[in-house]
């Protein structure tokens, strides 16, 4: 499979070129970029020296749509939006790692966002790829919407109490922590070392871009839940994500039940880890590696659940699951280039 990277000057993209050299099945057939065409990867990333098409070229649509399969998109929102239906109309499948396909009503990316959507016709096309959960339509997918990095360890953490219906629908609070690298490669005054160095700020309180996407998916799983309390932190680590989860249960409970219940949900899943009562996991636990770890606890003096759970946001949040995706739509085996241990410490 001929592959191509737009964006591949970007944390994202850099990630899905580390993965993929060694994958297998996958010859990475050349990597883009907007703004450095006509400059040796390696002079943006010296750690890069033997990476395959090491030349950054030009976004040329056809040109690509002549030499790649697929298209992998580690571009900012609004980049996609544009791009993906002219690879679409050329046969091309695009995995997509931005939010433009995430949200399928037009008007709720518009409010959230604030830019324009991607065409209704596209958006119906594309397919929100949690992996886990929406394998059969990810497998016949021409479109992937690569979920957020934040949604990606919420939703893994919410899945089984949300469709089983254990908790209070209005219940759902989710306190989320992102290293500095969430915030992508391009400088910005937030993600500036001595604005976040031995520092933790709370950021687009009530705001987030991905309340809706973490609400679309929790409906799709249960029509009666209702809104989120959902806060973003940036914490002074490079990666990682840990969404602290709290819900209230609807009747009595016990952490037993509760890991059982989890274990069981996520029992054919190879990158979910279900940790033993009492044990809960941290960021470190999952650095570099596509794993989202989760621990849970049940607190019998208020009725509620806990759920802890972690990934690396440029994994299991991006690159990891991008190609996991990939994988799916081939047909493979899910794990196929992803079996790395975490890095530790
Ligand atoms: N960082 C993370 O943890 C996660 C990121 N995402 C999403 O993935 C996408 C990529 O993020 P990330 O890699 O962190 O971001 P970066 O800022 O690190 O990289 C984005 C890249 O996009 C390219 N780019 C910028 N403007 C344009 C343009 N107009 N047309 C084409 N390419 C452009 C730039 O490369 P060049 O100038 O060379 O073209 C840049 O290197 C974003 O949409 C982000 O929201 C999703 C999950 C997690
Ligand atoms: C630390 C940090 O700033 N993180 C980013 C997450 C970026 C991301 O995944 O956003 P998309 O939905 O556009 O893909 C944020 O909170 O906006």
């Amino acid at each position: 499979m001929k592959i191509a990277i737009i964006g591949a000057t970007g944390y994202g993209g850099v990630e899905l070129l580390r993965f993929l050299q060694y994958h297998p099945f996958v010859h990475v057939q050349s990597v883009h970029s907007s703004s450095q065409e006509g400059t040796a990867l390696s002079a943006v990333y010296p750690h890069l020296q033997q990476a395959e098409s090491s030349m950054l070229e030009k976004i040329d649509v056809e040109q690509i749509s002549k030499t790649s399969d697929i298209v992998f998109l580690a571009t900012p929102p609004g980049v996609s939006s544009e791009l993906t239906p002219r690879f679409y109309e050329c046969g091309v499948k695009v995995i997509d790692l931005s939010g433009d396909f995430r949200i399928k009503e037009g008007h709720v990316y518009e409010q959230w966002y604030k830019r324009t959507a991607p065409p209704q016709t596209y958006l119906e096309k594309a397919v929100y790829g949690l992996s886990e959960w929406n394998r059969a339509e990810v497998n016949d997918a021409k479109i992937i919407a690569n979920p957020g990095c934040y949604p990606t360890a919420t939703l893994l953490g919410l899945a089984p109490l949300v469709q089983n219906g254990l908790i209070k629908e209005d219940s759902i609070v989710i306190d989320a922590k992102s290293g500095v690298s969430g915030a992508g490669r391009h400088v910005s005054l937030n993600t500036h070392f001595s604005e976040t160095n031995e520092n933790v700020k709370i950021y687009k309180v009530n705001e987030h871009q991905h309340i809706p996407e973490i609400e679309q998916m929790l409906l799709k799983w249960n029509e009666q839940i209702k809104p989120i309390t959902f806060s973003t932190h940036l914490i002074p680590m490079t990666r990682g994500i840990m969404a602290t989860i709290y819900a209230q249960a609807k009747k009595e409970l016990s952490a037993e039940m509760l890991v059982d219940l989890y274990k069981t949900s996520y029992e054919s899943a190879k990158f979910v880890r279900i940790r033993e009562r009492g044990n809960y996991p941290s960021t470190k636990e999952v650095y570099g590696s596509n794993y989202c770890d989760i621990g849970i606890a049940y607190d019998e003096r208020t009725g509620r659940i806990t759920v802890v759970s972690v990934i690396d946001n440029l994994v299991k949040g991006a690159a990891g699951q991008a190609i996991q995706n990939l994988n799916i739509m081939m047909g493979i085996e899910e794990d196929t280039g992803l079996q790395f241990m975490p890095v530790y410490p």
